[in-house]
């Protein structure tokens, strides 16, 4: 039996830099991980099952497309009962299969003392990798370089999804250019979430234009966290999931309260964005 969590993953810049001939795209990202996420447990078994449980369980695939059954197979274990436990909405922006691939491929090395795959997951996903690390890295090519990044202060942040699947590829898609500037290097350090926050306003998520296009409600969303006066407001990932980050928890808490209460159908939660879950 081991266990393993799968955090939120959050793109707090996301530069798209160019493309491969394959079609994948060259990115520069800022990511950091949440303290709230999905969990894994994984158990010795003669077959291959997983049981997927908790708030956020409607919909994920639970047939062999699931992510943790693929990462299973990626470490040629035929042999384990898997459950997820639910709780980061999926085709989110947030990395929840991806995630979830990650804690499947750490559990998995726990219980069977097998390695993780030499690609770190790569072939399960371009977000798999840095899933992996779990902690704040700076991302770049499709998701396979990893560099870790000054320390960031710990922030107090709110997440909002409201409730419609984004498409990845879709996203990317429909994207206007493909050769945007990416981000300074080295990255500077940051003493405060105010200071990092200043620096961020000016950095970008290119994917949130066509996400925005594509998908309305990320308009809303925003809209509904700026109206909090968060330190900054922004997409994460391809959508639909948008963070707005504060001076402090108590912030946090009550701008996730105000949002709740307005939109009760959305998914809402205070959480910190910390260097490790
Ligand atoms: C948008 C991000 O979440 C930012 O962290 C990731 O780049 C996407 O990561 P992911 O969902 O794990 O991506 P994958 O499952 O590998 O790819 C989904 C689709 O997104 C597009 N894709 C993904 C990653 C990348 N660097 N370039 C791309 O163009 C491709 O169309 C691909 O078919
Ligand atoms: N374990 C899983 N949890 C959620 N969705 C999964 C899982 N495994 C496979 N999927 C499928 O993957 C699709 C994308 O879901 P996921 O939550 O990984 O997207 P995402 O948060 O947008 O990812 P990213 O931020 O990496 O682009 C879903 O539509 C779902 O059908």
């Amino acid at each position: 039996m081991a266990e393993a969590f799968a955090p939120a993953k959050i793109n707090l810049t996301l530069h798209v830099t160019g493309q491969r001939p394959d079609g994948y795209h060259l990115l520069d990202s800022l990511v950091v991980f949440a303290g709230i996420g999905d969990r894994i447990a994984v158990a010795p078994a003669d077959d291959l099952t997983l049981t997927v449980t908790g708030p956020m369980a409607a919909g994920v695939p639970t047939d062999g497309s699931n992510l943790v059954l693929r990462a299973a197979r990626a470490m040629g274990v035929t042999g384990a009962a898997i459950t997820l436990e639910k709780h980061l909405p999926a085709a989110a922006g947030i990395g929840g299969g991806s995630s979830d691939a990650a804690a499947t491929l750490r559990a998995l090395a726990g219980m069977t003392g097998r390695e993780v795959p030499p690609d770190r997951g790569l072939s399960l996903g371009a977000d798999v990798p840095v899933c992996l690390a779990a902690r704040s890295c700076r991302m770049r090519g499709v998701g396979e370089g990893l560099e870790p990044v000054p320390d960031l202060p710990p922030l107090a942040a709110v997440l909002v999804n409201p409730g419609c699947a984004v498409s990845t590829p879709a996203v990317f898609r429909a994207l206007a250019a493909r050769d945007n500037p990416p981000m300074p290097d080295p990255l500077p350090s940051f003493d405060s979430p105010r200071t990092l926050a200043g620096w961020l306003a000016d950095q970008r998520n290119d994917l949130e234009a066509p996400a925005l296009a594509a998908a309305p409600p990320v308009a809303e969303a925003l809209a509904a966290l700026r109206a909090q006066s968060p330190l900054l407001a922004r997409m994460s990932g391809s959508g639909a999931t948008c963070f707005s980050l504060h001076e402090s928890s108590a912030s946090a808490e009550a701008c996730a309260r105000a949002v709740s209460a307005a939109h009760p159908d959305w998914w809402v939660r205070a959480t910190t964005f910390a260097r490790t879950p």
